[in-house]
């Protein structure tokens, strides 16, 4: 039988502890690195790579990304769907700026019911949202990289110009944090012809290629893998084709060393079958997909293991 993908991070794991270059970053918590690394997951029988090894909480993935879909900024949103995963950053901000040392619950109280003191304090900048939906070109146009790219799968498949890209080095000083998955590049296999479907009745398969250049495996890869694979599900969707692979490419790949049990907990796990994806609803455009229409089936993870972020 076919070794079960989730070893290519259980493998990746094995190295950063075995081999992980030992170094200072910028967070101070100190990691294992490797430079380049990539895994490939196969989605084509409805197949969703949230791993098994640690319970992952993929509907909080899922939510991230629909909010980077709606072009927003600003946690508030996030907050509203009881995501906390970037409550962090603001905070940090906000508690250094003013020498309040609220905690974490005040401060999301805050940011919910007081859309002033949200303004102010509750925006991370241009990030993921802005960049994916309104890119800032120099003559002040705005660009939507989805609608485009979604307007290019279905006009001309076989393009080699399907990708939107985060990295606005123009606006970088303005994010909260850089963005880590930067590229997401599109590929159709299997293209029908025109009015002719291909066996599967759907005019492609079609496939992503994330390339991240920092990567957090103990806590951000996860997420990003499960939000990337319902992605691909969606765009599929909306554009009549089947899932085809998910590859994911990262640069500075690296497990914080508070995180070095997390890593060994997970290695002396056995992976249990991938869940299964559906989509409940076939909403109009990418814009309307809610939390509701993702149906995941056949999850049954070892327990979720707690682990601090490195801020
Ligand atoms: N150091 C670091 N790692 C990251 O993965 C990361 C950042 N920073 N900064 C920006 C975003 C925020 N991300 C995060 C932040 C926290 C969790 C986290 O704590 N996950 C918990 C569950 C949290 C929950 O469900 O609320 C986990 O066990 O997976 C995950 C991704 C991903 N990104
Ligand atoms: O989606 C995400 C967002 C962030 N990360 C991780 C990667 C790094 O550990 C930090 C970002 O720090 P930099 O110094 O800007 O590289 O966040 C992730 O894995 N996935």
């Amino acid at each position: 039988m076919a070794r079960h993908p989730e070893y290519q991070y259980l493998d990746l794991l094995e190295h950063l502890l075995e081999k992980g270059d030992r170094r200072i970053d910028r967070t101070g918590v100190g990691t294992l690195s490797t430079f380049g690394a990539m895994m490939r997951f196969d989605l084509s029988d409805g197949s969703f790579p949230v791993y098994t090894t640690k319970r992952v909480f993929w509907k909080t993935a899922v939510k991230e990304m629909l909010w980077f879909l709606t072009g927003q900024t600003n946690i508030q949103s996030l907050l509203r769907e009881n995501v906390r995963i970037w409550t962090d950053w603001p905070l940090d901000k906000y508690r250094k700026a003013t020498g309040d040392d609220i905690s974490q619950e005040a401060f999301e109280e805050r940011v919910l019911g007081d859309d002033a003191f949200a303004e102010e304090w509750g925006d991370l900048g241009p990030v993921y949202g802005k960049q994916w939906r309104r890119w800032l070109d120099a003559d002040g146009q705005e660009h939507d990289q989805i609608a485009a790219v979604i307007q290019t799968l279905k006009s001309n498949p076989s393009s080699r110009r399907m990708l939107f890209h985060a990295w606005n080095v123009g606006e970088l000083d303005r994010m909260a944090l850089s963005p880590c998955h930067m590229t997401y590049q599109f590929y159709v296999s299997n293209i029908a012809e025109e009015g002719v479907a291909s066996g599967s009745g759907k005019k492609g398969k079609l496939s992503l290629l994330v390339g991240q250049r920092s990567c957090d495996v103990g806590l951000g890869n996860p997420f990003n893998l499960a939000q990337q694979a319902a992605l691909v599900h969606m765009v599929a969707q909306q554009v009549d084709m089947t899932p085809g692979e998910l590859i994911w490419v990262g640069g500075d790949v690296h497990l914080y060393l508070n995180h070095v049990d997390l890593a060994r907990t997970i290695l002396s796990r056995e992976p249990r079958p991938f869940p299964k994806l559906r989509l409940l609803r076939h909403p109009d455009s990418i814009d309307d997909y809610r939390i509701e229409d993702f149906e995941v089936s056949g999850y049954d993870p070892h327990p979720a293991i707690e682990a601090p972020v490195a801020v």
